[in-house]
């Protein structure tokens, strides 16, 4: 089996960055600078700062060459802003280039019957509709998204997943979502569409990845109000200052406030913020996750609790029937032939197993099988069975759903059955015919290797794992020892899932839920958030906020990284940004008034050349600053797992304090510079 990921690309490749220039020239569009209140901000006093520059020039005036160097760094600003939002976005968009080219096939084969499959008729993709059926055979591509409703059949996910390995589709129980742009490998499937035209999951992965969809999350909103504000309050220092200046009888020169109210306005955060959020997004891509919400990753970063299903989630999810084991008074044949009929027309993978079970070992043929109505299994019910004609009925199902059937307690002999069977991990299903109880099929299936590894990581990122199961609580103490959970929940229906949700959420908490069937489908949707299993069923993927391509119910764990990263990150720049602004703030003061008052000298600890030469350097780093912490903002900053408060105090180190410091360095620099080469 190998394994790679879609398309890989470096920090800074040159695919990147070239367009990415481009980009940032159509950014200076009005309507997209406007999604960002410092940088609209900053375009705005830069237009001003051209106006009065032309207008000096026109004029012959003195200020025209420094006036013209400080319109120009104002400009540079803006579009380094710009610039770090598209290297930002086009690595996502290189992705969705190589998921548009999987997209090949056109068309698709419609039938009106699924026992007549040769009698196929050939329609363009984009004249399905919802429901049709399609035939899709060896070979094809799929051409959308769909249920399988008949088949079993072999497919390559490798264009959308990365993974070589085939695997498995097939109508009924988790397995029965097919997704548009995969290969048949083997056989032929009957599948019912699912999407429109244009909305398929390949459709709506390409926008995602290219951020066409990408809304701001609450979190970013707030710091863009915080951010508007602080621009606001500098907005009132810097048009204040012409009065100071009046009164101690020099003036301040419009263009030279233009550059000071920019330097001191929060552009480096302004300008990385939405570069941290995509970089955060495409982090997760990366990994092999789909987030339909950048919510939902920044609520991954905080997650107290996470509830994962157990079959097919923690298990692999092929329960399959593995013996026949009568209650006394019945043989082993009498309970296979129940157990056979009851299965006939059931869809699970479960019931399908127990059709083979009873044929292998007791020669029983399904052509044999009179005319019946079915019960089909049940989330809530949790049984299925068969009502045949002459009046005999038949169920199977979970053993206190059957003991609640037939209105007793199991025997002794029965319940010692269930019980063994549980405790060995496997899920017992009681067999009752015309309310008399004939015995227990034992269905087996295995936990997934080197899960106990990965709850254990999560138990150190402070993060609870519970599973919850509709399977007997013995089978499931079993299955929660084998693979490590902290704790389960066992009988549960779909509505005590939701309410063990809300009860932990009402507690204050943030969950996750990992799920791949449809009676998770709930679940999915009500949990903070919730990664469903792309090999699991339409349903649950349509609720989930996030889906892994992998179906690793521990991905949750780079999941989690992903999230701490991106609120770290964006944690650590806005310090810095912030303790740039204050320290630039007695940077540069200081320059400008130490002629008007020559007390001020005192405060002047950098003795930079001149007024004009100080707000021409601090200009000229503030815009630099952004260009070199893009790397930081696309990477992120490093997380380990580790307490809170260890990682809030080690970051105010760095950024906060390095924010107050860097400034006066580099300010000092580039003065320097800029006296050396005779700019001002
Ligand atoms: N085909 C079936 N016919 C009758 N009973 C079934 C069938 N499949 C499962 N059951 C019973 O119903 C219970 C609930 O099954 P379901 O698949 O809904 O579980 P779940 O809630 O998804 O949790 P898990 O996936 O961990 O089992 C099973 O534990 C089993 O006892
Ligand atoms: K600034
Ligand atoms: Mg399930």
């Amino acid at each position: 089996m190998s394994k790679h990921s879609p398309v890989e690309f470096g920090l800074l490749a040159p695919d990147i960055i070239v367009p990415a220039m481009g980009q940032a020239l159509r950014k200076l569009d009005p309507r997209s600078l406007a999604r960002n209140p410092v940088i609209f901000s900053t375009a705005l006093v830069s237009l001003l700062s051209t106006v009065l520059v032309v207008r000096e020039g026109l004029q012959g005036g003195p200020a025209f060459a420094i006036g013209l160097q400080i319109t120009v760094w104002l400009w540079f600003t803006v579009l380094f802003a710009n610039f770090a939002e598209a290297v930002a976005e086009g690595r996502g968009r290189a992705r969705a280039d190589a998921f548009r080219a999987t997209r090949s096939s056109v068309q698709a084969k419609v039938i009106a019957d699924p026992r007549q499959r040769t009698g196929f008729r050939v329609r363009d993709v984009d004249r399905l509709e919802i429901g049709e059926l399609i035939l899709v055979e060896a070979g094809d591509i799929v051409p959308t998204d769909g249920e399988v409703v008949e088949g079993v059949a072999s497919v390559d996910e490798s264009a959308i997943t990365g993974e070589s390995a085939p695997v498995i589709r097939e109508s009924g129980g988790d397995r029965s979502s097919l997704t548009g742009g995969t290969r048949l490998v083997s056989d032929w499937l009957v599948v019912r569409v699912s999407a429109r035209p244009g909305e398929t999951f390949l459709d709506r992965m390409i926008a995602l990845v290219e951020g066409a969809k990408r809304q701001k999350t609450p979190n970013e909103i707030a710091l863009d109000i915080l951010l508007a504000g602080l621009t606001l309050v500098f907005l009132l220092v810097v048009t204040t200052l012409p009065f100071f200046a009046a009164w101690s009888g020099t003036t301040i020169p419009v263009v030279y406030l233009a550059a000071l109210f920019v330097t001191l306005i929060p552009t480096t955060i302004g300008g990385l913020l939405s570069a941290i959020g995509i970089a955060g997004m495409d982090r997760l891509v990366k990994a092999n996750v789909i987030a339909k919400s950048g919510r939902a990753v920044e609520a991954a970063g905080d997650i107290d609790v996470l509830l994962l299903d157990k079959t097919g989630t923690i298990t692999f999810g092929n329960r399959m029937a593995d013996a026949f084991e009568p209650a006394p008074g019945i043989s082993a044949r009498q309970l296979a032939e129940a157990a056979f009929l009851a299965s006939l027309a059931d869809d699970t993978p479960e019931g399908r197993s127990i059709v083979d079970l009873a044929a292998r070992d007791f020669g029983f043929d399904a052509a044999q099988a009179g005319a019946a109505s079915f019960v089909p299994f049940s989330a809530h019910t949790r049984m299925s069975g068969v009502d045949l004609p002459g009046g005999v009925t038949i169920r199977k199902g979970a053993s206190d759903a059957m003991a609640a059937l037939t209105g007793a307690p199991l025997s002794p002999a029965v319940d010692q059955i269930v019980k063994r069977i549980g405790s060995s991990g496997g899920t017992p299903l009681v067999v009752a015919r015309d309310g008399r109880v004939f015995g227990v099929i034992h269905l087996k299936d295995v936990v997934k290797p080197a899960i106990r590894e990965r709850f254990a990581e999560l138990r150190r990122m402070g993060i609870r794992t519970v599973m919850i199961t509709g399977d007997n609580p013995l089978t499931a103490a079993a299955i929660a020892a084998e693979a490590g959970v902290d704790d389960f929940l066992a009988e549960a229906t779909p509505e005590r899932k939701l309410e063990l949700i809300r009860r932990e959420q009402a507690e204050g908490r943030l969950v996750a839920m990992c799920g791949d069937g449809s009676n998770d489908a709930p679940a999915l949707a009500q949990a903070d958030v919730g990664v469903a299993m792309n090999s699991g069923t339409p349903a649950a993927k349509e609720a989930g906020n996030l889906i892994d391509l992998d179906s690793d119910p521990t991905k949750l764990i780079e999941i989690v990284m992903v999230g701490k990263q991106l609120l770290i990150s964006r944690g650590a720049l806005t310090t810095f940004s912030v303790a740039n602004d204050v320290a630039k703030y007695f940077a540069i003061l200081p320059a400008l008034f130490v002629t008007a008052y020559p007390g001020l000298a005192v405060l002047d600890v950098m003795g930079l050349g001149t007024p004009q030469s100080a707000i021409l350097s601090a200009i000229i780093f503030n815009a630099l600053v952004i260009v070199a912490l893009i790397p930081i903002a696309l990477k992120g900053v490093r997380y380990s797992p580790a307490p809170a408060a260890t990682l809030l105090g080690r970051n105010l180190m760095i950024y906060g304090l390095g924010g107050l410091v860097v400034p006066f360095i580099g300010i000092k620099a580039i003065d320097l510079l800029v006296d050396l080469l005779h700019l001002a």
